[in-house]
């Protein structure tokens, strides 16, 4: 009969697993860093002021969310991965995350860190319009803000008009669930480099008169809206998340034959479609916007 292994080599041979383990995910993260200086040439990083590709980052988190199974939550994973790219987009071209604490300062605090962890810098502002004022005056910094109506916020997004403006380039969190550890809904905005760009949902400022209840269920199936009140012209000022099979003209007729008048519209972003998984990491569910 052979003899029971003592339990402190078991529990030996498990630590040197770990070690075995812990050395080579530091090995790959090395050299992951390795390919930056070829990353930031071939991009041309430089000119744009801007590393960060957040159709490219929303594959990879669908990606990295469908093939994981195991023990380790899918919340661990994500938060990894996420500082991850964060931190590699800062190495290529550093920037700064300017964050909108309208929500509450403990919500977004934990969007920022989920997404960005502890190495990129973060700036707080109070309200919509210092953070979006920092972007406009940087090269490649993000904005934060709160994918909501907040009394105190105003219709933010109509500073993104202009064709120079900053545009809306990604929604957080990625991957959507029911107890997201960091799931307040949030806008990133920032200077788009062209080749970065996600269009699967587009985002529209759309300004009109007579706005009301009625019109607002009309358009509720059709896409998501954050409304302003916009009183010079007894109307609303509109921020309209289109999902990809949604033309901006459906939602227009149904607000006229609502009752509304739509007095403008201005293209202000796009981002992916977002992605919600249930709460044991089962396979990821395209939602469209
Ligand atoms: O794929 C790129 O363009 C990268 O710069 C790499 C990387 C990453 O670390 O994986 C970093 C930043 C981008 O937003 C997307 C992905």
């Amino acid at each position: 009969m052979t003899k029971p292994t003592p339990p402190f080599s078991a529990l030996a041979q498990l630590r040197a697993d770990i070690d075995r383990i812990d050395a080579e995910m530091h090995r790959l993260l090395m050299e992951r860093g390795e390919i930056i200086d070829r990353l930031v040439a071939v991009k041309q990083t430089s000119e744009s002021g801007s590393a960060f590709r957040p159709a490219r980052e929303a594959d990879m988190m669908r990606r990295l969310v469908a093939r994981h199974h195991g023990r380790l939550p899918l919340d661990t994973v994500e938060s990894i991965w996420r500082v991850i790219i964060a931190t590699f987009t800062w190495v290529q071209a550093p920037y700064t995350v300017h964050a909108d604490l309208s929500a509450g300062e403990a919500v977004m605090r934990d969007v920022v860190r989920f997404h960005f962890g502890f190495t990129v810098p973060f700036v707080t502002h109070v309200g919509a319009a210092g953070a979006l004022a920092a972007v406009a005056a940087s090269k490649g910094d993000l904005a934060l803000v709160p994918a909501a109506s907040l009394s105190g916020n105003g219709a933010w997004w109509t500073a993104l008009e202009a064709a120079g403006a900053p545009k809306i380039i990604a929604r957080l969190p990625f991957v959507e669930r029911a107890d997201h550890p960091a799931g307040l809904p949030t806008f990133v905005v920032a200077r788009p480099a062209l080749d970065a760009v996600a269009n699967e949902v587009t985002t529209v400022s759309v300004r009109v008169a007579g706005w009301g209840p009625q019109v607002a269920s009309a358009i509720a199936p059709l896409a998501d809206t954050i409304a302003a009140p916009d009183r010079a012209l007894d109307g609303a000022m509109l921020l309209v998340s289109l999902p990809p099979e949604r033309a901006l003209d459906d939602v227009l007729v149904a607000m006229r034959q609502a009752g509304a008048s739509v007095r403008n519209t201005a293209l202000v972003g796009g981002h992916a479609s977002r992605y919600t998984v249930a709460r044991d990491g089962a396979q990821p569910v395209p939602v469209g916007r």
